[in-house]
């Protein structure tokens, strides 16, 4: 008997309906195929300044657990990179599966991981806010990050140790000094291309920095994002998983790499 596994059979209705933007030219996430990619020597390294002091709290939102960050200063700030300008840390969330086979949004020559890191940054050279770049050609930087199947990771512990708090969806809880770049790997390699969001409202705003080489997470901490629900106190409990959107069509673009 072959049983032929299905990515994310069941969607969350948030992509039920929004399956596809109707005109869409850059949407995400895609498949990166490693050989299609194009070096771009004049890339830079990308620059990290992330100021712990900067985190306010995670929050359930209905379809990830989401830490937020004081983004009223330059204080957490990436640069360099495909950047022209500093980007201001707005967000950090996750996207996952209900097992190992599937959770990330993005893949690399078909490969999926079990889950994936998307920090979210803010262009405030062009844009007044957060919500106002959402709309922006570009105006968001999200740095994606592939979780795979290891080592227990102990930066992400202290995250993983708040997620009973936030259970149900709209639950907040305060979350002081964390520095997210221990949840960034070590190795300085990644692809970047233009796409959107991929929860509404899907807008193409998004110029992505999907780092190479995934992270190590053990498996008692995948099991604790599955132990998160969509659905808030006192309805019939939907576990969160499978918060992933379908793989979208590349289209006229190229994936450019930062390494040979
Ligand atoms: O604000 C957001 C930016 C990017 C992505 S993938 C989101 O889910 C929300
Ligand atoms: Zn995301």
């Amino acid at each position: 008997l072959c049983t032929v596994l299905t990515r994310g059979f069941c969607l969350h209705p948030l992509w039920q309906s929004e399956l596809s933007v109707s005109g869409g030219t850059r949407q995400s996430p895609i498949n990166i195929q490693w050989r299609d990619s194009v070096y771009d020597p004049h890339l830079k390294p990308l620059k990290i300044h992330y100021d712990p002091t900067t985190c306010l709290y995670i929050w359930n939102n209905g379809y990830s657990f989401q830490v937020e960050f004081d983004d009223s200063a330059d204080k957490s700030v990436i640069m360099g990179g495909p950047l022209e300008n500093h980007y201001r840390l707005k967000q950090f969330h996750f996207h996952w599966g209900a097992i190992n086979e599937w959770g990330s949004e993005h893949m690399v020559d078909s490969k999926v991981y079990p889950a994936e890191l998307h920090l979210v940054h803010w262009n405030p050279v062009t844009s007044t806010s957060f919500e106002e770049a959402i709309m922006e050609n570009n105006g968001l930087v999200v740095i994606g990050v592939f979780l795979k199947l290891g080592a227990h990771h102990a930066g992400l512990q202290k995250l993983v140790d708040a997620l009973p708090a936030v259970k149900h969806k709209d639950t907040i809880v305060e979350f002081d000094v964390f520095d997210p770049s221990c949840l960034m790997p070590s190795c300085p390699d990644y692809w970047t291309y233009d796409g959107s969001l991929t929860t509404p409202p899907l807008t193409e705003s998004v110029t992505w920095i999907i780092k190479k080489t995934p992270i190590e997470v053990d498996q008692n901490q995948l099991e604790e994002f599955r132990m998160l629900l969509f659905t808030s106190a006192g309805e019939e409990e939907k576990r969160m998983v499978d918060n992933f959107r379908p793989l979208q069509p590349l289209m006229n673009r190229t994936v450019r790499s930062s390494f040979r």
